[in-house]
């Protein structure tokens, strides 16, 4: 209570009492407070939030739109000069300012910098910094509003989230009609802007990915200097193609590199020698490759690919003669990253296994984390490390400090997405995982999309057998009646259920499972070169993160390519993969996952679950497991505050 007494304190003492010299005096004053009195003080504060929100939006609406936005960039003009002035200062000192005026003193320089002008721009205008940024970027909203959200045009998107997005970056917005930017986007998309480093916990399927490229691509596109790289590293080498491909729309062409391998990092020849591959030999894309290469003169400036890649092409992997990368060029390329990318964060720098065996735990230093530590060394901390995932715990933000080198319990900023959970997490907080539920019980603040329907199907689980013949059952009442061929099914096979997926895929063959069963790493590895892998990405996936593209296994197939990853044509699929390579990855529409045996945990089984249900679409879940296992997951409702519905086989059939 005392902790939540001071942490109140502190945010009441920022809004209310400014010209309060002493902050103890504050904070007794408020220590003092009954818990009603608190709670009066609390709604009195909200209203007032309220009031002063509604005079602006009065102000914002009558004034000219145009002279809004030239007012906001001299306004953002200025709070970048005060910063950089607070940067030349020892961070002691600025530390100390802070806390004369009662506000929290941990965090990285940067950071405390923005911190510190944040407060002086709320007491010289009375609003603050947070609230600048949402008029900004409701500038966009008011342009947008002008016209029908269908024939939202590029031109309309010139402003999102306070970015001024170039014409690139338009056009793809505009074309995939992402005219409102999602809660996780809105809210740190300007902090990113403003180079500070954040943590992003939002559901899965949010949005995440464009929150965070979005920032980076920008700042690419108006370098001008081209001396500074960024790095985003992720589990696994699909995820990585899945972002790059992303990226490479938003980004300068040339400048996005996709690391599949250990391998010179720092050598253009390189980077252009793999994104053609060994085998493509249709001389239409070189000469397009070729035309890019002239127009652009760029070099890659955005790296993406597994940690594992990265780390063993910047250090090689102890078996090579020489690391791929020169030394002198690797110390180069660390010391000006500017950004740091850690998508499915808790996946890159958590070890895995099961709690308390030792035997699973790896002794070495996770890819990531050495990677990341010897860029915050090379950079002195100023590098801007952003950390994205749906499930970020207490754990994680202690091994992001010890591997950033702050002391613990600072970390980036956590910014969370969704409506009710929407707080920004403060320095000092209580849990950042945990809230009180509707219900009344302590839940994950950021879970399951309400969009995705759970359901457990107990079955016989004795043999191996029996698994797959359940299974089976199960995928064969999916595609009965009138879903016969339609539905888009991903069905993963958990750590526990100890079943591969070759043998998943020969068994479901063997049962004449329709639509045939195909591994949906092998649909992604038929590919030669970077930017094959990552069209054959695009095509299995059917999306670009940025607008739609068609499908592999749509019925309409625009893409003129008589490559083997396009000779079938069907609009109903089965991919089938394991437990640790769905992370992260976006199938569009896919409508049900079929999960066998229990996952590693809730955490697990939010990323699984979270492959439907994505941007808002409706989904299905459906757990086959044993009865034990069964009671299990059903334990993990209320923590994870969705409901697991009991099924029969008989009765999916009926599930729409
Ligand atoms: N502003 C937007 N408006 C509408 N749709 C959007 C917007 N931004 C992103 N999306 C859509 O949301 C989908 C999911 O986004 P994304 O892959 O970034 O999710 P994520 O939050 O990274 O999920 P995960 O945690 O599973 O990795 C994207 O394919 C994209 O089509």
């Amino acid at each position: 209570l005392q902790q939540f007494s001071m942490h109140y304190c502190h945010a009441f003492h920022a809004h209310y009492c400014p010209r309060i010299a002493s902050k103890s005096k504050c904070t007794r004053l408020l220590v003092a407070l009954s818990p009603e009195e608190q709670a009066l003080e609390r709604t009195k504060q909200h209203l007032l939030k309220l009031q002063r929100n509604s005079k602006r939006r009065t102000t914002t609406s009558s004034t000219d739109d145009a002279t809004t936005s030239k007012e906001l960039s001299k306004e953002l003009e200025m709070i970048e000069s005060k910063i950089q002035e607070y940067l030349r200062l020892p961070a002691n000192t600025i530390k100390e300012m802070l806390r004369d005026k009662g506000l929290p003193t941990k965090g990285r320089k940067p950071d405390l910098s923005k911190r510190l002008v944040e407060y002086e721009w709320q007491l010289e205008h009375g609003r603050s910094l947070k609230d600048e940024t949402e008029a900004s970027s409701s500038v966009m909203t008011n342009v947008d509003d002008n016209t029908t959200p269908q024939s939202a045009s590029p031109a309309n998107l010139i402003n999102f989230c306070g970015l001024s997005l170039s014409p690139t970056a338009s056009r793809a917005l505009g074309t995939a009609q992402f005219t409102e930017p999602t809660p996780i986007q809105a809210r740190s998309i300007p902090l990113m802007a403003r180079g500070e480093s954040v943590i992003l916990h939002a559901a899965t399927g949010s949005g995440k990915t464009l929150a965070y490229l979005l920032p980076i691509t920008e700042a690419i596109w108006q370098g001008e200097d081209d001396d500074e790289f960024a790095m985003i590293l992720t589990p696994t080498r699909e995820l990585a193609a899945q972002v790059a491909g992303v990226a490479s729309v938003l980004a300068p062409p040339g400048t996005v590199r996709l690391v599949t391998h250990p391998t010179n990092l720092m050598s253009d020849q390189q980077y252009w020698r793999e994104r053609r591959g060994r085998s493509v030999n249709d001389p239409d894309r070189i000469a397009s490759l070729t035309q890019q290469e002239d127009a652009s003169r760029r070099s890659p400036r955005l790296l993406v690919g597994s940690a594992k890649a990265i780390m063993h092409s910047l250090y090689g992997d102890g078996k090579m003669p020489a690391s791929p990368t020169r030394k002198p060029a690797a110390k180069e390329l660390l010391s000006k990253t500017r950004w740091v990318v850690l998508d499915e964060v808790d996946r890159l720098l958590l070890q895995q296994g099961n709690k308390g065996n030792s035997v699973t735990k790896s002794q070495h230093e996770k890819p990531a984390a050495i990677v990341t530590s010897a860029v915050a060394r090379r950079t002195l901390g100023r590098a801007q490390v952003i950390a994205a995932s749906a499930t970020v715990g207490r754990t994680l933000k202690r091994e992001l400090s010890r591997i950033l080198g702050l002391p613990p319990k600072e970390y980036p900023r956590v910014i969370r997405g969704g409506e009710s959970t929407g707080d920004d997490e403060d320095d000092d907080d209580v849990s950042a995982t945990e809230i009180e539920t509707s219900t009344g019980h302590v839940g994950r603040a950021v879970t399951i999309p309400a969009t995705v329907e759970n359901y457990v199907v107990p079955v016989d689980a004795s043999s191996v057998g029996n698994v797959l013949t359940n299974a089976f059952l199960v995928l064969k009442a999916l595609n009965e009646g009138e879903q016969k061929g339609k539905r888009k099914i991903l069905m993963v096979l958990t750590k526990g259920c100890g079943i591969s997926t070759q043998n998943a895929i020969g068994a479901l063959k063997h049962f004449r499972c329709q639509p045939e069963p195909m591994s949906l790493l092998d649909v992604l590895q038929a590919a030669d070169g970077t930017d094959q892998l990552m069209e054959v990405h695009r095509q299995v996936s059917g999306s670009t993160g940025v607008g739609e593209t068609s499908s592999y296994f749509q019925n309409e197939i625009a893409y003129e390519d008589n490559s083997s990853y396009l000779a079938e044509k069907r609009s109903g699929y089965l991919l089938i993969t394991g437990e640790d390579s769905v992370r992260g990855l976006h199938l569009d529409g896919l409508d049900v996952v079929v999960v066998v045996g229990r996952p590693r945990g809730p955490d697990e089984y939010t990323h699984i679950a979270g492959r439907t249900g994505r941007a808002g679409r409706s989904g299905k879940v459906i757990n086959v497991l044993n009865q034990q296992h069964a009671t299990a997951v059903r334990g993990w409702e209320k923590m994870l505050n969705v409901e697991f519905s009991l099924l029969e086989i008989d009765d999916i059939r009926a599930l729409t």
